[in-house]
């Protein structure tokens, strides 16, 4: 089966080509062959190539810039996915889709389920939301697996940023009144491959069955200042963190100050991540 994957240079999607290589012949497009903003490309790459399965792992993730750009965000992030979604559908194709914790307003005391209402703080969230909306009323099966805090050790990351500023000797300031579950990229590709190859075996009535929205997050919770601690312990580095209030660190976006996902179903149905620190030990061991 030939999987169309996106955003391929990504966090996600950089794992997910490893990953998925024992479901099908992947075939990873970059954002110079389908441009996710250009929505005529994305139509001409779907009808040419044919796929049997699309995995879309791009995405305009830049939190602070959306505010400034919410017309390019909504495309990417909402429109895109649709019209992938649309044209999925009109191949038979499943699609799986990712969204975020940053749907939710954080107003809630205790962990999301994704029966949850949504209500967005923030542009790059209404975005997905968006996106969400849109790929569910493709009318094809779909998954869209909701993760959040998502690191690794390749690209631009609070992980690498936090490594790079104690490297520089920089002194850290770190909120942490906010409250979340730091992802590693790896868990959510291995968690999609293991979803999918039951789909595979499952048969044509799986998605009807097990299709819709899953959190998808490491286990336990902690905070970002919790998370650059554990950055710089786990990375041998002697370094202070020191926290503050979300209002003493300059953002455009207002952040949730909850956004923490149970994980219940993916549990239940397949797997369960592991803790988020153990996570970080293994990312960087
Ligand atoms: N990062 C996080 O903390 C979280 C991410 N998610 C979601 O997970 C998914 C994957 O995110 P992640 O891997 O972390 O994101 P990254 O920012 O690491 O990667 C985004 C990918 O999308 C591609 N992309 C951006 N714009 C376009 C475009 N116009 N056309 C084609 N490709 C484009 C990028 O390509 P290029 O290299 O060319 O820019 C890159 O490959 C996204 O849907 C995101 O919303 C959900 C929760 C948390
Ligand atoms: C770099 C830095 C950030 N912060 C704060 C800003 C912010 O509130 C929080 C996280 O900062 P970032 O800008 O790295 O993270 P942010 O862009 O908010 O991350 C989000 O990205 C999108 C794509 C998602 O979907 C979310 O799940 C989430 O991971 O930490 C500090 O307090 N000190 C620092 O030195």
């Amino acid at each position: 089966m030939k999987i169309l994957l996106t955003g391929a240079s990504g966090q996600v999607g950089y794992q997910l080509e490893r990953s998925l290589q024992a479901l099908g012949e992947v075939v990873a497009v970059t954002r110079a062959q389908m441009d996710l903003s250009d929505l005529g490309q994305v139509r001409d790459v779907m009808r040419t190539l044919r796929p049997g399965m699309v995995v879309n792992a791009a995405g305009y993730t830049a939190v602070d810039r959306a505010e400034r750009e919410p017309a390019l965000a909504f495309r990417i992030n909402a429109e895109a996915p649709g019209l992938l979604a649309r044209e999925a559908a009109a191949l038979g194709a499943p699609m799986v889709h990712y969204s975020t914790d940053y749907v939710f307003d954080g107003h809630k005391s205790g962990a999301y389920v994704e029966t949850d209402a949504a209500n967005p703080l923030n542009v790059y969230g209404q975005s997905k939301l968006a996106g969400e909306q849109a790929v569910a009323a493709g009318g094809g099966a779909h998954l869209i697996l909701r993760t959040s805090w998502v690191y690794g050790t390749r690209g631009d990351n609070f992980l690498t940023t936090m490594l790079r500023l104690a490297a520089e000797g920089a002194a850290l300031r770190v909120v942490s009144d906010q409250a979340g579950a730091p992802t590693w990229s790896r868990s959510v590709a291995d968690t999609t491959a293991l979803m999918l190859a039951q789909a595979q075996a499952g048969g044509p009535g799986w998605w009807q069955q097990h299709g819709g929205i899953y959190h998808v997050a490491s286990a336990g919770q902690t905070s970002w200042h919790g998370f650059a601690e554990a950055i710089v312990a786990e990375a041998g580095i002697d370094c202070t963190v020191a926290p503050i209030t979300s209002d003493q660190w300059p953002a455009t976006a207002t952040r949730p100050r909850n956004s923490v996902m149970h994980c219940g179903r993916l549990t239940q149905r397949f797997c369960r991540l592991p803790d988020w620190r153990e996570a970080l030990r293994l990312c960087l061991g």
